[in-house]
């Protein structure tokens, strides 16, 4: 399974609202097709969005440079075309991180380059973004693995929701560590919640880690803390959308609840995240927007109604974690220990970013 791949001018897109069962790909040619997958989950998870709106940003610049050679008209219709593609999905930041990227591209290029020329810049810069964060998702694998190596002996872990090879582009942020430490004969378990209301963790997390051969066992989401309580977890690893300046961290809904727990039993929790996921203009958690998704999400589970049409619906995408619940934060530059302002400040000092 490849989570995206872009070949001739086309963006191919693992469909993943249609896993565990089938196995299909999107075919890209137009950037509102990719706002289309980036807003139904066909792709999701926070890096592989930004990756996907790159490639989608490039669609729109090879359309628009095939329909005017004017800098300045390019220059407007791109950027509509980012503004678009980033209002897909508004918690990740990596979304608006990778768009950025491309706007910055985007207005230098056109300073001295033809219009056709600034496609072939913004392809470069896009592929750049994807074979970087393949690594980046190397690197904070092997970062966290050593971090949690050092329990010294093979781990029982809970994970929730999907920060997988499936949610990057490639090899996966907490599942990458995950990854990381199973090469390393360290993995015993993965408790994987299942995630309501997509059910990320049933569809996809267990899905690829047994694909990897690494031991996985489904549970649904409130029977997380009787799981910790009974099967002796080690460690929590998740992912991030959006972790604000003082370590405050949005995830999938219900990581706010796993981490209470986690701290209710005494379990370390771990965040597993690139430094594209912070976002350093907001100084804590409750800047950070948070999705709203349509009611029919909760009223109904794979086609089947679990509540009557007319039944009012809170449906939050994403969650915040105060970062007081957060033993480490794994980046691609090392880990983060008790983030808060200090710490963070700190880090992204010494490495310069
Ligand atoms: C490496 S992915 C980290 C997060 O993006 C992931 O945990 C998550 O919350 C994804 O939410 P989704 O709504 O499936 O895009």
């Amino acid at each position: 399974m490849e989570t995206l791949r872009w070949q001739d001018h086309t963006l191919y897109l693992l469909d993943q609202t249609q896993l565990p069962l089938t196995e299909t790909y999107l075919t890209c040619t137009r950037w509102p097709a990719v706002a289309d997958a980036i807003r139904c989950l066909a792709v999701r998870g926070a890096p592989a969005i930004g990756v996907a709106a790159t490639y989608g940003a490039v669609l729109g610049a090879q359309k628009i440079a095939g329909e005017t050679t004017d800098a300045a008209a390019f220059g407007d219709r791109f950027l509509a075309v980012c503004d678009a593609l980033e209002g897909t999905r508004p918690t990740a930041v990596n979304l608006h991180w990778a768009l950025a990227r491309m706007r910055d591209v985007a207005a230098a290029a056109l300073k001295t380059d033809s219009c056709t020329a600034v496609v072939g810049r913004l392809e470069a810069e896009a592929m750049r973004i994807d074979e970087a964060d393949r690594e980046i998702n190397r690197r904070m694998g092997q970062f966290g693995a050593a971090e949690l190596a050092q329990l010294g002996r093979p781990l029982t872990i809970l994970t929730h929701c999907n920060a997988g090879a499936l949610a990057t582009a490639a090899f996966g942020t907490a599942l990458g560590v995950v990854r990381a430490l199973h090469a390393q004969g360290l993995v015993r378990m993965v408790y994987a919640d299942e995630t309501r209301p997509l059910l990320q963790g049933a569809r996809l997390t267990t899905t690829e880690l047994a694909a990897d051969g690494i031991p996985v066992t489904l549970i649904t989401d409130n029977m997380a803390a009787w799981t910790m309580k009974t099967k002796g977890i080690d460690a929590v690893i998740v992912g991030a959308d959006r972790i604000a300046a003082n370590g405050d961290t949005a995830n999938k809904i219900g990581t706010y609840g796993v981490a209470l727990l986690a701290a209710a039993h005494g379990i370390p929790f771990y965040v597993a995240a690139p430094v594209s996921t912070f976002d350093r203009t907001l100084e804590d958690g409750t800047g950070i927007p948070i999705e709203e998704r349509a009611a029919d999400e909760v009223r109904q589970c794979g086609g089947l109604a679990t509540a009557l049409p007319e039944i009012s619906v809170f449906n939050p995408a994403f969650d915040v974690t105060p970062h007081e619940y957060i033993t480490a934060i794994v980046t691609e530059h090392g880990v983060l220990h008790h983030p808060d302002s200090q710490v963070l400040h700190e880090f992204f000092r010494k490495e310069g970013i």
